[in-house]
């Protein structure tokens, strides 16, 4: 890649050794990865550690963010509560692509009980090598954008 992206990752405890191995996978990809835990299997509330990836993003601090929890689905509404943060929950590579050249998604949300490893690791590599396409679309996330504010 040109430029070496900052890529947060956070997840709940339904999720940890997913989380991981895309560590792992795309760090040895080039990318700069930012893992904000958690790393022990208690039990915990997927909100929060929602919340800390999507401020990560909406900071600056990080360009992209994966997040993981059993579906996906609540890590990824506590991640949209986030000013600035587009974030999809994707069981596929290519709804993974779309999510970043039609909508310029800045969070990637996968269900660790819902895929497998190695689908989760395809998925997090569609997601990472799209590129936002603008034109059309940037008039449809600008009114997304207009929603928000
Ligand atoms: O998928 C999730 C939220 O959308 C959570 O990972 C799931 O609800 C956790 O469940 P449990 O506490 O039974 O492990």
């Amino acid at each position: 890649m040109a430029d070496t992206k900052r890529i947060v990752l956070s997840s709940d405890h339904a999720a940890i050794d997913m989380r991981q191995a895309i560590a792992k996978h795309i760090e040895a990809q080039g990318w700069e990865v930012v893992d904000i835990g958690p790393t022990t299997p208690e039990s915990t509330h997927y909100p929060k550690h929602g919340e800390a990836a999507a401020q990560k993003v909406a900071s600056g601090d990080c360009d992209l963010g994966i997040i993981l929890c059993g579906t996906g689905q609540g890590i990824m509404m506590a991640a949209n509560k986030v000013k600035g943060i587009r974030c999809g929950v994707c069981s596929d590579p290519f709804s993974a692509r779309m999510i970043r050249e039609h909508n310029d998604a800045n969070i990637l949300s996968i269900g660790a009980r819902v895929v497998g490893e190695g689908l989760a690791l395809e998925i997090a590599d569609a997601f990472l090598s799209a590129e936002f396409e603008g034109g059309r679309h940037a008039t449809r996330v600008d009114m997304i954008k207009e929603i928000e504010a």
